[in-house]
């Protein structure tokens, strides 16, 4: 076995413990069903077969008391096991899915973003929802049947090989045909990534993919007049993943056709095998008809196995995707667990970042004090790194070489959620919910009293538009903060910052889509009403640089380096 194949199985088995009892629980009571239905049908076959020799042979008395009570019992045992059966295995299932997707999300969150960089948003949404549910459902589709088929191909052929050989041959034959040959021929295709299956998953994958980017980006694809091109190729993939199913469907019902003749044949051939027997006194006609009855009950489980080969592969990609996240999460390092500092100077120390697969570091061997309280100004163009700058600070990314350090702790060692209550970022690109403008602004800090929220929102310039809201505080900002204008989401979201009251705010970009005289009062106003805690406003426009203490320029003739501004002094 491959070693990712290997490292998968591991990872199975890490995810399903503590489920196992459930899990083997639903497999013996599967099997338990399947043991009322053969001895149904086969105690009902000999039982008729042998009344109507005895009634034809003119005997006098029959002992049908004990055939009756069995085949009143397996009716029974077939029907409750068969009710306790589906209530286990679901059971099972639900509590494997209960703790898969919580297992995958608190392994991979504290990695992002790192390890989501490259994956599509609704690539991760999709291993979170689609392939969770494919591998619980393999429980159901593939573990519970193959356990059943891998017991009636060894217990069935030796319980009629001890009949007569030829028989036990015969049941093996039938059930590898039925249960093992069968499926591989119809679906050999997909163990190689191929096949219908796999296909239609690559196919809704994509549709997910392509249907997320229509609805967010619907407004500029309509600027681009794209629209059209958009949803010809979203058609284009709805086609494809018709004709998958189709593949996929025909697939099904030549395995169910083929099962179904195979066990046909298989009773012919213990008829063939078996009437001779009967003549020949070896066999008595009622234990024929049991012969010919139970092969039929036990080629249910073998009927099975086409749709455990197909869901093989679903379920295979599916555990590779999971794996492949998880594995990227758990490369990363541990998050910290120190708690907060007493202090809030910040040091960075050397530091140099570069993307993964990037050419060149974004930073390199920056070094930086900034004492609580301080007022740090970073400039620079676009594309500089002034926002890795800040995903560094909050910890998002860690340096490739260096350290951050907050009151003297290195911010790896920090636990996030403690760095987090330390630091307010107010982003470039504000993410807003839908709700009212105080629960936007409660996120942060809940419970804050609303003159604080009025405060912040009068700092961050929001105050005007509040006094023309009739709803005040209440009022619905629609999805996304459609009903607010972009300069007015980008206040409220600096209002939000402001909010947390934290020892150290971050503000990036603040001054964007603001008249300049408004965003120098705005800086002029933060500043003063920020004594005592640490600010640092990322700017590309023109700032009152006489508001910070000291400036960190990142426009150096490299702009993989950083030039520290020694003009103003205390850099460095
Ligand atoms: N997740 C990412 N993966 C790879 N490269 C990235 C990623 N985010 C940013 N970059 C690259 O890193 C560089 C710095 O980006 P950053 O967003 O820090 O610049 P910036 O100075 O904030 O720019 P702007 O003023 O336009 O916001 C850019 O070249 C950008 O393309």
């Amino acid at each position: 076995m491959s070693v990712p194949a290997r490292r998968r199985l591991k990872r199975l088995f890490a995810l399903t413990r503590g489920r196992w009892v459930w899990l083997l629980l639903g497999i013996v009571l599967s099997l338990a069903t399947l043991a009322g239905s053969v001895a149904l049908m086969a105690t009902s076959g000999w039982f008729i077969t042998a009344m109507a020799m005895a009634g034809a042979a003119g005997a006098t008395s029959f002992n049908y008391f004990t055939p009756a009570a069995i085949i009143r019992a397996a009716a029974i045992g077939r029907t409750l096991g068969r009710y306790g059966e589906r209530l286990v295995t679901h059971e099972a299932v639900l509590r494997l899915l209960a703790g898969l997707r919580g297992r995958l999300f608190a392994t991979i969150e504290p990695a992002a973003p790192a390890i989501l960089d490259g994956l599509h948003g609704a690539d991760a949404a999709g291993r979170l929802q689609a392939d969770v549910d494919r591998l619980q459902g393999a429980y159901l589709t593939v573990l519970v049947p193959s356990a059943v088929f891998l017991v009636v191909l060894i217990a069935a052929p030796l319980g009629l090989g001890w009949l007569d050989p030829g028989l036990g041959f015969l049941a093996l034959g039938g059930l590898l045909l039925g249960g093992v040959a069968l499926p591989l021929t119809l679906w050999a295709g997909d163990r190689k990534g191929g096949g219908p299956a796999a296909e239609e998953a690559a196919c809704l994958d994509a549709l997910r993919g392509g249907a997320v980017d229509l609805v967010q980006g619907l407004p500029d694809l309509l600027a681009c007049q794209a629209e059209g091109a958009w949803i010809a190729a979203l058609e284009e993939e709805g086609r494809r993943l018709d004709a998958a199913q189709r593949r996929r469907v025909g697939r099904e019902a030549l395995g169910s056709a083929g099962g179904g003749l195979i066990a046909g044949l298989s009773l012919w051939g213990a008829l063939l095998v078996g009437i001779p027997l009967v003549g020949a006194g070896a066999l008595t006609a009622p234990q024929l008809t049991l012969v010919a009855l139970l092969l039929m009950a036990v080629f249910e489980a073998a009927q099975a196995m086409p749709a455990v080969a197909q869901a093989l592969p679903g379920v295979g990609r599916a555990l590779a995707r999971i794996d492949d996240l998880m594995s990227a999460a758990e490369a990363q390092p541990a998050p910290g667990t120190a708690p907060p500092p007493a202090a809030s100077d910040l040091a960075l120390k050397g530091v140099t970042f570069a993307y993964p697969r990037a050419l060149r570091p974004v930073l390199k061997d920056l070094s930086l004090d900034l004492p609580a309280g301080g007022r740090l100004l970073v400039k620079g163009p676009s594309g500089a790194g002034k926002s890795s700058l800040i995903a560094l600070i909050t910890g998002l990314r860690r340096p490739d070489a260096g350290r951050l350090t907050l009151g003297g702790v290195d911010l790896a060692e920090l636990d996030p959620e403690a760095l987090r209550r330390r630091l307010a970022v107010a982003e470039q690109r504000v993410c807003l919910f839908s709700g009212s403008l105080r629960d936007n602004l409660l996120l942060g800090r809940p419970g804050a009293p609303p003159e604080a929220l009025r405060r912040a929102l009068a700092l961050s310039g929001f105050g005007p538009v509040l006094e023309a809201l009739p709803d005040g505080l209440d009022t619905q900002i629609g999805e996304g903060g459609r009903g607010l204008s972009g300069g007015e989401a980008r206040r409220l979201g600096l209002a939000r910052a402001l909010v947390m009251e934290a020892p150290l705010l971050i503000l990036d970009e603040p001054l964007e889509g603001l008249a300049p005289d408004q965003g120098r009062a705005i800086l002029s106003g933060l500043a003063e009403a920020l004594q005592g805690r640490t600010l640092i406003v990322i700017s590309h426009l023109a700032v009152p640089t006489g508001l910070f203490d000291r400036t960190l320029d990142l426009s150096g003739p490299d702009l993989g380096g950083a030039v520290i501004d020694p003009s103003i002094g205390g850099v460095g």
